[in-house]
């Protein structure tokens, strides 16, 4: 019962008796057993949560530890254990008294909480000692590293915003500890001592740190971390370049390149773009590094668009989906042409079939847009992803590139499921006005195959590896 101030517990006790004329009569008592309730709910908070900061306790924590590992053998997702330990705690306790301790530790029970998500659980296992654990972090280990450690970065960063309390001023740093989970494999034990010592590797490395409790998992981070703040200075370095790989018709002749990007690095030497594009997609440089390879691009464009015997030369452009969806993309690519004074209808660019299904409506209106200026579009990688018929025949496309992974696979196969399949797309393709381009291509069988079928161009090793700007000069004067 909900009275005006408190909630008030009845229990009801009645026997039913019935009357002469047969009806029932009910008679008992109502007793307040609301102090019995409040002694029960104590009970239960005593048992599975922590006194000070009313965090879930160690054994409320091993209860969805359990629950944690069992959902993630279920959904077959990453999970992570947190493990954090404040950096100066002891000492602030001695000096400014247990009480303070409290207080700063009520604060940042608080302030942690916040930080996370309703799914996961943050619990206090005793002193300064916090574990968190987070659940669905990805399915893959490197989308679930990258997740559990934005998420304890995102925390240290909650944590070291002043906290004032009893007129001091208090800035908080913390060692984090990370071990990943996947299914019911791990003893939960195993993987509390884990994040534990990943916890105190972190405490020895220096204050503020985050550290990994598997090496091969950490050392992958320290690595893409590295790469990531000097992939920001790649460009004025002047270590980017562009690759160019030729494109050839029927008669063997360069009809055109795609421009791939490469980043040499002073020590490690050529860093592969399946390493590096990842990274610049996830913290958003891949804007500014693909607004640099669409005006690289075009300038070389126009270099070509000037001599009579590359005038017809096409150049192709990734782009990856967070520069397509920039608000000014088509803009951008608009400027790059004017300024480097190159015909539109000499660039390509190309977008791949996931990309344009994430957001269909906004894709389709710069496909578009891209379109009234002359300015080609081809769909990437088709084969690999959705390859929905229905999407092609509806979207503005003018090429269709075949992926390599399809034509190798063909390759080895005589007649099998996906010759027929990409004798079926070049076909649809021409009769939607579109022409198809086979990448990678490496074997004469696999280009005298692909050309029976009427596919219209081919690219790849056997043709030509992408190559420096210098080198494919060269190579197109030697042809002529
Ligand atoms: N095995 C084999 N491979 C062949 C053959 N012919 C070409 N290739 C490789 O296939 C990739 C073709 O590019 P992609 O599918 O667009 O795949 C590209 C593209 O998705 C991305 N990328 C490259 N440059 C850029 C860029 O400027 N911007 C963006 N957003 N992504 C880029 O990186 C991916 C990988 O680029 P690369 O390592 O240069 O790898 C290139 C090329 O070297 C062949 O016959 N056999």
């Amino acid at each position: 019962m909900q009275l005006s101030d408190r909630e008030l517990w009845l229990a009801a006790n009645s026997i039913p008796e019935r009357q002469d004329n047969g009806s029932i009569i009910w008679s008992g008592f109502i007793t307040d057993i609301s102090d019995k309730k409040q002694a029960e709910a104590r009970i239960h908070q005593l048992a599975f949560y922590d006194e000070l900061t009313g965090l879930p306790n160690r054994r409320l924590f091993a209860d969805r530890m359990r629950q944690a590992l069992v959902a993630s053998a279920r959904h077959q997702v990453y999970g992570a254990l947190l493990y954090m330990d404040l950096d100066d705690f002891k000492s602030l306790n001695d000096t400014l008294g247990h009480s303070f301790g409290d207080t700063l530790l009520r604060n940042l029970a608080e302030i942690i909480t916040r930080n996370f998500r309703e799914t996961d659980t943050v619990s206090r296992l005793g002193g300064d000692e916090f574990v968190m654990i987070l659940n669905d972090l990805g399915t893959s280990e490197e989308a679930a590293t990258k997740n559990a450690h934005q998420m304890a970065e995102s925390l240290l960063e909650a944590l070291s915003k002043p906290i004032y309390l009893k007129n001091h001023q208090y800035k908080c740093e913390a060692s984090i500890g990370i071990a990943l989970f996947k299914g019911v494999g791990q003893p939960q034990e195993e993987l509390l001592k884990r994040a534990d010592t990943a916890m105190y590797e972190a405490k020895s490395a220096g204050r503020s740190v985050i550290r990994f409790h598997d090496s091969e998992v950490q050392s992958v981070l320290a690595q893409r971390f590295r790469l990531e703040s000097q992939l920001r200075q790649a460009v004025e370095r002047q270590e980017l370049s562009l690759a160019y790989q030729k494109q050839v018709g029927l008669d063997g002749g360069a009809t055109g390149v795609e421009a791939l990007l490469r980043w040499q690095h002073p020590e490690q030497g050529n860093i592969p773009p399946s390493e590096f594009i990842p990274i610049a997609e996830s913290n958003g440089l891949i804007v500014p590094l693909g607004l640099w390879v669409l005006e690289t691009a075009c300038q070389q464009l126009a270099l070509w668009q000037s001599m009579p015997e590359t005038q017809h030369m096409r150049v192709s452009v990734n782009v990856s989906s967070k520069q397509f969806y920039q608000p000014d993309f088509v803009e951008s690519v608009v400027r790059a042409l004017q300024q480097a004074k190159s015909a539109p209808t000499g660039l390509c660019i190309e977008v791949t079939e996931s990309m344009v299904l994430d957001d269909l409506d906004n894709a389709m209106a710069k496909m578009q847009a891209l379109r009234v200026y002359g300015i080609q579009i081809s769909m990437d990688d088709f084969g690999t992803g959705y390859s929905s018929m229905a999407y092609l025949s509806r979207l503005p496309f003018d090429e269709v590139k075949i992926d390599k992974s399809f034509v190798q696979m063909a390759d080895t196969r005589e007649n099998s499921n996906e010759w027929i399949i990409i004798e079926t797309i070049i076909t649809m393709a021409h009769k939607l006005n579109m022409h198809v381009v086979a990448e990678g291509i490496e074997t004469l069988r696999q280009h005298e195959l692909l050309a029976a079928m009427g596919c219209d161009y081919f690219q790849g090793f056997y043709f030509s590896r992408p190559v420096d700007l210098d080198t494919f000069n060269h190579s197109l004067q030697s042809m002529r």
